[in-house]
C-alpha cells in the first residue's frame, strides 16, 4: 500500500491532489467526487430540506436497550445532545401512530405467518400503508440492519431539520470506546489473527486497547479481501462524515458561538489521508447505490397520503437519481462476492450479520443527538448495501447475485436513511472545500479592515458577556442586511438619476442634429448660456456636484 506522506508546509496538498485516485473505487479521483457533488449536492439539500417526507424519520430512540455490556454511567456533556421530538399532529396523516395501528394485526410477525400461509390476505390491506411497513418474507435475509419496527410505542417522530448533525461534546472514554467496538466488527483476517473480536464485547471494559486498531488496520489492509476493505472503508468513511459535521458545527464552549472549527478538522480528518480516502469512498459506494435504484424507482411506493406528494417525492427522487446516472460508476459492486458460491455466500452472509452488529451498537451510544444520526446513517449504508449486494442490476439486466425474482423491497425509513446519508456525505465534501477557504483566509496577509475587524471581535469575546453574543450576532446580521439593501437601492436610484441627467444634457445636441437646422442654433446656445449662468455662477457647491456629475456620466 502506498503510503501517502504529508508535507509539513501544505497541509491540504493531499486533499487538493484532483488526480488522487480513491483505492477500490473505479478509477475514481478526488476531483471527479468533488466535481459530481457540485452537481448533485444542490438536489440533495432541496429534497432534504423542503419535503416532509424526508424530514420526519420514525425510530425508537429512547427505548431500546443497548445489547452490548457497557458502563451504564454515560452522560452526553451539554444540552446540544438532546433531541426535540415532533408532534405527531404535526405529521402528515397517513404516518401517525392511529393509521398505523390500523395495521397492526398484520405486523410484524404476523404478516410474516400470513404471507407465508395466505398471500391474498395481504392484498387486501391498503396497498400504500403496507409498503410503509411490510417487513416482507424474504426481506429479512437480505437486511444488513436493524430497523425499528415503527408500529413499536417507543417510536417516535423526528423532524431532521429541528436536530441538526452537530458539536454535542460526547467524547471520550464512551464514545472512543463505541467506535472501537464498531471497528471490531470488520471482518477478522483469517490469515493472521491479532484480536479476537467477539471477546471484547464480553469484556464491558472502557479502557482503551493497548494499540491503536486504526494503524494496524491501515498497516494490514493489503492483505485484505476487497469485502473487508469495502466493510472497513465504508465505516471509517461514516466516521470521517461524523467528525466533519461535527467540527463545521462546533461549538466555541467559552464564547458559546457556533461556528466551524478549523484546528478541529484538520485534527480529525485532514491530517490522516485514510480517513478522507475513506469518506469518498464511502461517497462513491452510495453514489452508486442510488444509481441502481434507477432502475427500480416505479416500484417502490413513497407512502403518501396524497397521490400528489406521492408523485411530487417520487419525481424529486428521480431527479436525483437522473443526475447520478448521468455520471460514470465509480464504485462496481461486482468484483465482491465473486469467488466459488459457497464460500461467497458464507462471506455474504457474514458481511450482513456483521454490519447489522454495527446498527444494533447504535443503541448504546450516550448521546441522544449522535444515537440519532449514528442510526440514520447505519441505516442508510445498510440500505445501500442492500441495493448493491441484493438485488439485481435492472438497467443493465445483469444478475450477478441471482436474485432477479426478488424486487427492491424499501421502507420509508430505509430511503428516508438513504438520502438523508448521501445528503451527509455530499455536505461533508462541501465542508471540506469550506474549511479550506477559511484556512486559506487565515493564512492569507491580514488587510487593514480585516485586522479592525478581528480586533473588534477579539474585544467583543473578552469583554461582553456570552449572554449578548447572540444579540451581537443578530445586530450585525441585521447590519448587513440594511447596508447592502441600502447600497443596492442607492445604486438603482444613482442608475436613474444617470440616465435622466444625460438624457437632459444630451438634449440640445439631440435638437440640433435631429432637425439639422443651423437657424436654431442660436437658442439651443442662448439655453446653455442661461443654465450655465443659473448653475454654474449662482451656486458654487451645486456647480462642484454638476462637475463632478458631468466627469462621472463622461
Ligand atoms: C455513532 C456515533 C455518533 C457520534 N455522533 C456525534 C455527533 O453527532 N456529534 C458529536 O459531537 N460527537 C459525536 N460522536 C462522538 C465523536 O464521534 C467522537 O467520538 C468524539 O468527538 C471524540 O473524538 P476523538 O477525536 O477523541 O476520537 P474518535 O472520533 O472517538 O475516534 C476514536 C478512534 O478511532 C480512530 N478513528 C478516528 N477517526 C477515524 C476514521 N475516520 N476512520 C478510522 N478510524 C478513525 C482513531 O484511532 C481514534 O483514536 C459520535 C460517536 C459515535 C460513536
Amino acid at each position: 500500500k502506498k503510503q501517502t506522506v504529508l508535507e509539513v508546509d501544505d497541509p491540504w496538498k493531499f486533499e487538493n491532489d484532483t488526480k488522487h485516485v480513491i483505492p477500490d473505487t473505479s478509477e475514481a479521483t478526488f476531483g471527479d467526487i468533488k466535481y459530481v457533488n457540485e452537481r448533485i449536492s444542490p438536489l440533495l439539500k432541496d429534497l432534504t430540506e423542503k419535503s416532509d417526507y424526508m424530514r420526519f424519520y420514525r425510530l425508537n430512540l429512547f427505548n431500546k436497550e443497548c445489547k452490548y455490556k457497557m458502563d451504564d454511567n454515560v452522560f452526553c456533556g451539554s444540552n446540544a445532545c438532546n433531541v426535540v421530538i415532533t408532534e405527531e399532529s404535526s405529521v402528515p396523516e397517513i404516518w401517525s401512530s392511529k393509521s398505523l395501528g390500523k395495521l397492526e394485526g398484520f405486523m410484524p410477525e404476523l404478516s410474516r405467518q400470513i404471507v407465508e400461509s395466505d398471500q391474498s390476505v395481504m392484498e387486501n390491506v391498503d396497498k400504500i400503508s403496507q409498503s410503509c411497513l411490510l417487513e416482507r418474507l424474504d426481506d429479512q435475509d437480505r437486511q444488513y440492519c436493524y430497523v425499528d419496527n415503527e408500529l413499536d410505542s417507543g417510536c417516535v417522530y423526528i423532524s431532521l431539520l429541528d436536530n441538526p448533525e452537530r458539536f454535542t461534546g460526547y467524547a471520550a472514554p464512551h464514545a472512543t470506546r463505541i467506535w472501537e467496538m464498531i471497528y471490531n466488527e470488520c471482518l477478522p483476517d483469517e490469515s493472521e489473527p491479532t484480536i479476537d473480536f467477539p471477546s471484547l464485547f464480553l469484556q464491558g471494559s472502557l479502557a482503551p486497547p493497548p494499540h491503536s486498531q486504526e494503524k494496524i488496520w491501515n498497516e494490514r489492509m493489503d492483505m485484505w479481501s476487497i469485502e473487508q476493505r469495502v466493510f472497513y472503508r465504508v465505516l471509517s468513511g461514516m466516521h470521517s462524515s461524523i467528525s466533519t459535521h461535527l467540527c463545521y458545527n462546533y461549538l466555541n464552549q467559552s464564547t458559546g458561538v457556533w461556528g466551524p472549527n478549523l484546528n478541529c478538522f484538520m485534527e480529525k480528518v485532514l491530517s490522516h489521508p485514510e480517513r478522507l480516502e475513506n469518506l469518498y469512498f464511502a461517497y462513491s459506494l452510495l453514489l452508486r447505490a442510488m444509481d441502481k435504484m434507477n432502475g427500480h424507482l416505479d416500484t417502490l411506493t413513497f407512502c403518501h397520503d396524497s397521490a400528489l406528494q406521492d408523485t411530487e417525492v417520487r419525481h424529486k427522487i428521480r431527479d436525483l437519481v437522473e443526475m447520478v446516472d448521468r455520471h460514470p460508476r465509480y464504485f462496481d459492486e461486482s468484483v465482491l462476492f465473486t469467488g466459488e458460491p459457497v464460500l461467497s455466500s458464507a462471506m455474504k452472509k457474514e458481511f450482513r450479520e456483521h454490519f447489522r452488529t454495527v446498527s444494533a451498537l447504535m443503541d448504546c451510544v450516550g448521546c441522544e443527538r449522535c444515537r440519532l444520526w449514528g442510526k440514520i446513517q447505519t441505516n442508510g449504508f445498510g440500505t445501500a448495501l442492500k441495493i448493491l449486494f441484493e438485488v439485481p442490476d435492472v438497467e443493465n439486466e445483469i444478475d450477478q447475485f441471482e436474485t432477479t425474482s426478488t424486487p427492491l423491497q424499501l421502507r420509508r425509513s430505509e430511503i428516508v436513511a438513504l438520502v438523508n446519508t448521501f445528503d451527509r456525505l455530499s455536505r461533508s465534501i462541501n465542508y471540506i472545500q469550506k474549511f479550506h477557504e477559511l484556512y486559506v483566509g487565515q493564512h492569507q496577509p491580514e488587510s487593514r479592515s480585516r485586522k479592525v475587524l478581528n480586533s473588534v471581535k477579539h474585544f467583543v469575546s473578552q469583554h461582553v458577556p456570552v449572554v449578548f453574543h447572540p444579540f451581537l450576532k443578530k445586530v450585525c446580521w441585521v447590519a448587513r442586511i440594511f447596508y447592502h439593501d441600502f447600497w443596492m437601492e442607492f445604486r438603482v436610484v444613482l442608475e436613474g438619476f444617470r440616465y435622466v441627467l444625460s438624457s437632459y444634457l444630451q438634449l440640445p445636441n439631440d435638437i440640433f442634429l435631429a432637425d439639422g437646422c443651423l437657424k436654431r442654433r442660436p437658442i439651443v446656445v442662448r439655453m446653455k448660456h442661461d443654465l450655465d449662468v443659473l448653475f454654474w455662477e449662482h451656486n458654487d457647491e451645486l456647480r462642484k456636484t454638476l462637475s463632478f456629475i458631468q466627469g462621472w456620466i463622461r
